[in-house]
């Protein structure tokens, strides 16, 4: 099972492998016609009814594979449109190899051609909302309509994201859907075929610029709380910074007063907020007061950047997560206190291999090699890991994703305080995973930029101004 929402960055991801979304629908195309000779006896004829978006360009496809038909192609609104090049491209074709078309400009002048079969290619993932004119006229006739119904990938007016289909919507008979069926289609009475159009697992399994682009904030949003600092100050101020430069609003450190004067120093544009006791590293106290700050702002924290291994810091850092429901990216010397935790806490918890081992996770030199064992580890332990290495695996016990992207600069000190500040950024508003997968990306091709020119002698506090780059610009090449 697959959203439409999650199918669009497979999709995305396909063609970064060189699997371009024109061969994709030439695949959809072919896999359509299939099922539609299947229903449609020979001489039959054929109705195609097709939308502007791909969905319709998938119909454009399969009526090259129908021309023994009496087939007619009906597209809703004007040729030029067509939304995408690849759906016009297919349009194009149809024409200069004269085939049947007609464009439908208004609405009162769609009838539905008499026919035995009709191909409902209206409006696949690409829907939002109702159903709007003509696709709801359109609709409404083919419902009207004897012929038997074919759908392109959902029936139109169903969302593939929640499985609502409008009342408006189209009354399939049969539904050929593309790489995975989608939620909610099993509820229909109608038959899904659900068709291999030859998307590589890779597309899914290895992050891409699919998963970035559903994960990146359109806008200034988030204020993560970064809990960190005493023995350690430059920890805190990376991932602190690297939130701003994911996108955050305002990036928020909390920290002893004696070293709070030194975190701020790094940079101005930090919100560091001194602890109110004299302590000069966490205590149990101090993660009380800090707990009711952490609610108030937006829930997501980052614990354990810089913080120490101090027994009374420790235990804080236990009793922060047994108190606290929000979601966490749990870093560093803090990572030992999550096995055998009670919380209610969505944790992200980002352990290098060696503090992954001391978790009672594997101990390998391969991640992507064990990703199976460290999937298992995250269903045990009950929380999502981002295991970092020369490879990182992000998983939450179920689903699971492998970021290829770094480079071996990457092993200076530091790339993992930004990259806990990057999960901490997305996490704001995206899925825990979604946003621990493409943070962990973006993360790696900030370092690959700095590569191209600086080798293996770049430092974290270097890879910051290389953030939005790969996290906004690079994906959309
Ligand atoms: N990997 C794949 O899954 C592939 C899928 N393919 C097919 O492409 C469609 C999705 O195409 P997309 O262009 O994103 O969207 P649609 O064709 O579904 O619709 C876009 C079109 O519809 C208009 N619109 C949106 N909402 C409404 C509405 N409520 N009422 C009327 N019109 C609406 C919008 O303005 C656009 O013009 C997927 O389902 C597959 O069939 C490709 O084959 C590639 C591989
Ligand atoms: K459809």
């Amino acid at each position: 099972m697959i959203t439409g929402e999650r199918m669009a960055v497979v999709d995305e991801n396909a063609a970064a492998l060189g699997v371009s979304q024109k061969q994709l629908m030439e695949s959809s195309g072919h896999a359509l016609a299939r099922t539609i000779r299947a229903v449609a006896d020979t001489g039959s004829t054929i109705a195609v009814v097709a939308g502007r978006g791909n969905n319709g360009g998938d119909a454009f496809v399969a009526a090259r594979f129908l021309e023994d038909y009496d087939l007619t192609i009906s597209l809703l609104g004007r040729a030029e449109r067509i939304g995408t090049d690849i759906a016009r491209e297919n349009w194009d074709a149809l024409q200069r190899a004269g085939f049947d078309t007609q464009e439908v400009t208004d609405s009162s002048e769609f009838d539905l051609p008499e026919c035995d079969v009709v191909v409902d290619a209206m409006l696949g993932t690409g829907i939002s909302g109702d159903l709007r004119e003509p696709a709801a006229s359109a609709a409404a006739a083919i419902n009207a309509s004897d012929a038997t119904v074919v759908s392109v990938d959902v029936p139109s007016g169903f969302d593939a994201n929640d499985g609502d289909h409008g009342d408006d919507g189209v009354d399939a008979d049969h539904v050929v859907t593309f790489h995975d069926t989608k939620p909610g289609l099993a509820d229909l009475a109608a038959d899904v075929t659900v068709a291999d159009i030859g998307i590589p697992a890779a597309a899914e399994r290895f992050v891409g610029p699919g998963d970035v682009r559903l994960a990146r904030p359109d806008g200034r949003e988030g204020r993560p709380y970064i809990i960190g600092g005493g023995p350690y100050t430059g920890a805190p101020a990376l991932a602190a910074q690297a939130a701003l430069r994911g996108g955050s609003e305002l990036s928020f450190v909390a920290a002893p007063d004696a070293v709070a004067g030194e975190i701020q120093g790094y940079s101005e544009d930090l919100i560091v907020q001194p602890y109110e006791r004299d302590d000069d590293v966490l205590t149990p106290e101090t993660a009380q007061d800090l707990l009711e700050t952490a609610q108030e702002y937006d829930n997501v924290v980052v614990l354990g950047p810089g913080l120490g291994t101090a027994d009374e810091t420790l235990e804080a850092a236990r009793q922060f997560l047994e108190s606290f429901e929000g979601r966490v990216v749990v870093d560093a010397d803090a990572l030992r206190v999550v096995p055998n935790l009670e919380t209610d806490a969505t944790l992200v918890c980002t352990p290098n291999r060696r503090e992954l081992a001391g978790m009672g996770g594997p101990d390998v030199d391969d991640l992507e090699a064990a990703a199976d064992e460290v999937e298992a580890f995250a269903a045990d332990l009950g929380h999502l890991v981002l295991a970092k290495g020369a490879t990182d695996v992000i998983t939450d016990g179920e689903r699971t994703r492998i970021s290829r992207s770094g480079t071996a600069g990457m092993k200076v000190g530091g790339t993992g305080d930004t990259l806990a500040g990057i999960v901490a950024a997305l996490m704001t508003y995206a899925d825990p995973l979604e946003a621990a997968a493409a943070a962990a990306h973006v993360n790696g091709l900030a370092g690959e930029r700095l590569a191209e020119t600086e080798a293996f002698g770049f430092l974290a506090s270097d890879m910051l101004k290389e953030i939005p780059a790969a996290l906004w610009n690079e994906t959309d090449e």
